[in-house]
């Protein structure tokens, strides 16, 4: 007799497949800690943006807020269960120093950026390009296996590509009039089973991150409360989170908090305009919708909003893999460590492919 684990994952699966041979855009995720999986299927091929965050559905955005967040809504939201099999990832993957001169050298130009003063924290980033011959909806069912504590979805548009990832890293959450946002900064990777020593240089990073996002709200929340920072982690990685929280005024739409948050210097930089013009003039590439930011956006009778940052993430196109990377600089950063870092963290996606 065939297994009935997961027989309901599987139809609604087999239901996001069918609107994929279709054309039509989907969304499939599964939120941080959760057996539910959702998945939204639109009837209309047609490109639908968010303007104002009063809209409902599943929003995609791009880094660059000057583009357009899309929007995913059907009336009706699939859902089922997904009991994970345990992983055991001990196999090595093997990195390349593929494009390593031009990040040390980015590295090096955020730097000498920093110590001009024209900067304070920039958060440099690459694409690695790899080839994989799994099917993306094999590669979204070995997340949520890989990565219970993420945020784990598969999105596609026919107008905007099919893009995977498992982000540690929520924007905002809304519960009731409570709002809640994160700090996430510092990198080290997990060995065996010691925790995490960190140095001044992570402590300073993630404590810059939630100064600025006191700061970016303290005009718009009543009563903010900010958390100590912890050691979390997401899959071999170990990062610095502080929760912020207070309530949300009954009159403040929403865009007026994404506008203030996003992208927040765990992300992009400090000051922030300054920072994205640098990343714009200096990264090689467009980074499209990583490090912009995806989620429910006022969905069902409860209006739930759970927006995540877009990390840990790639695009699929056939059997190329584009994997995004980046991380935090600081005065005191270290050029070969940075890179080190973005070698680390390409493994929560290299290790699926
Ligand atoms: C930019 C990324 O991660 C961000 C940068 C971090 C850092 O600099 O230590 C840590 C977590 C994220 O806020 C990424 O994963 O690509």
């Amino acid at each position: 007799m065939p297994s009935q684990k997961n027989k309901d994952f599987y139809q609604l699966f087999a239901e996001a497949r069918f609107q994929k041979e279709k054309d039509l855009p989907f969304v499939i995720y599964q939120r941080p800690n959760e057996l539910l999986v959702k998945a939204i299927l639109p009837n209309t091929s047609n490109l639908v943006h968010a303007s104002d965050f009063f809209e409902s559905g599943f929003v995609f955005a791009p880094f660059d807020s000057k583009e357009k967040a899309i929007l995913l809504f059907s009336k009706k939201i699939l859902q089922a269960d997904y009991e994970i099999t345990p992983v055991v990832q001990n196999q090595i993957i093997g990195s390349t120093d593929n494009g390593k001169e031009f990040h040390l050298d980015l590295v090096n130009k955020a730097m000498a950026s920093i110590k001009n003063g024209a900067l304070k924290k920039v958060v440099v980033s690459r694409k690695l390009i790899s080839e994989t011959k799994k099917d993306a909806f094999k590669l979204f069912e070995a997340l949520l296996n890989y990565y219970p504590e993420a945020f784990k979805y598969l999105w596609y548009h026919p107008k905007a590509g099919m893009w995977l990832g498992a982000t540690p890293e929520t924007l905002l959450k809304i519960d009731g009039a409570v709002l809640t946002t994160t700090s996430l900064a510092g990198t080290l990777p997990v060995q065996s089973n010691q925790a995490p020593q960190w140095s001044s240089k992570e402590v300073e990073e993630q404590q810059l991150v939630t100064d600025y996002i006191v700061d970016a709200l303290s005009d718009k929340l009543i009563d903010i409360n900010v958390t100590e920072p912890t050691s979390v982690k997401a899959g071999k990685l170990w990062h610095l989170k502080s929760l912020i929280t207070g309530s949300l005024p009954k009159e403040l739409g929403l865009n007026s908090i994404i506008d203030a948050l996003h992208p927040t210097p765990a992300v992009c930089g400090m000051p922030k305009i300054a920072a994205k013009e640098f990343l714009i003039a200096n990264e090689n590439y467009d980074r499209e919708f990583y490090t912009g930011f995806l989620g429910e956006l006022n969905l069902g009778v409860s209006r739930k909003t759970h927006l995540c940052v877009n990390l840990r993430s790639m695009k699929l196109e056939d059997t190329k893999a584009s994997i995004f990377i980046g991380g935090g600089i600081t005065e005191e950063s270290n050029a070969e460590s940075e890179w080190m870092e973005t070698q680390h963290k390409s493994k929560t996606m290299l290790s699926l492919l």
